[in-house]
């Protein structure tokens, strides 16, 4: 079980995350959802210590979980230009030497013997969640992993998850597509104003997908109402 407990991240003064608790199985995916701007990326980055102050717990399976315990995929991956995507891996196997690099390449056949610069975005992706597979982690934060992804790659990611999930691995997903939730998640917490305000059972997805519904209604119905009135 992946407990956290707590948890508040900010930036400066700015309060970004108020007190967030949640737990995740071994072997389950769990959506983080939210509006652009609610605090996934800072959620992920708060776990992972890359910027944001955090307080709070993390544990899993019952014992303390550090930073470097857990394979963060962040939206738009970074990778130094003078490195090819074979060294990359090399580097993010060091800590699970028996991750072989060529078989699961045999996934995506991206041209490992390249540099990273050379790559476009959808491969740049790919290269970044090999690498986290190549950690070895058990917890996997994804953010937005499907983004920029081609038809037949989002499919084998699919694939993928279906693979760690059933591993038992634990993965926190963000993501901005009801059907990608709907496919790959068990779970899902929606954030807004700094919490978790509700979590959802994959059968209770429908009344997720109503509740999301309902908040933008009630946002946008005073602009469309002003858009709509003959000036
Ligand atoms: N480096 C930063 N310094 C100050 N504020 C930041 C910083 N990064 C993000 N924020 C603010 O934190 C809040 C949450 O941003 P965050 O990127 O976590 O949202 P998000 O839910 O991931 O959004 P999106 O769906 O657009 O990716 C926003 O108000 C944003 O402006």
């Amino acid at each position: 079980m992946l407990n956290i407990s707590n948890l508040t991240a900010g930036y400066g003064n700015t309060l970004i995350l108020d007190t967030i608790n949640l737990k995740a199985a071994a072997g389950e995916v769990h959506g983080i959802l939210g509006v652009n701007g609610a605090g996934k990326t800072t959620f992920f980055k708060a776990l992972c210590r890359l910027g944001p102050a955090f307080s709070g717990e993390v544990s899993w399976q019952g014992a303390p979980l550090s930073p470097a315990g857990m394979g963060y995929l962040p939206a738009e991956p970074y990778f130094y230009p003078y490195q090819t995507g074979q060294e990359y891996l090399e580097l993010c196997s060091h800590r699970n030497p028996g991750f072989r690099i060529d078989k699961w390449n045999g996934l995506f056949q991206l041209p490992l013997k390249d540099l990273t610069e050379t790559y476009s975005t959808g491969m740049r992706k790919k290269l970044a969640l090999l690498g986290i597979l190549a950690g070895g982690y058990q917890v996997l934060l994804l953010d937005e992993p499907f983004s920029g992804l081609d038809l037949e790659s989002t499919e084998i990611l699919y694939e993928i998850l279906e693979e760690l999930r059933r591993n038992g691995l634990c993965l926190l997903l963000s993501s901005h597509i009801m059907a990608t939730v709907r496919q790959v998640c068990d779970r899902a917490s929606y954030l807004s104003e700094g919490q978790i305000q509700e979590t959802f059972d994959k059968d209770d997805f429908p009344a997720l997908e109503q509740f999301v519904k309902t908040k933008i209604h009630d946002r946008t119905k005073a602009a469309w109402a002003e858009i709509r009135k003959p000036s």
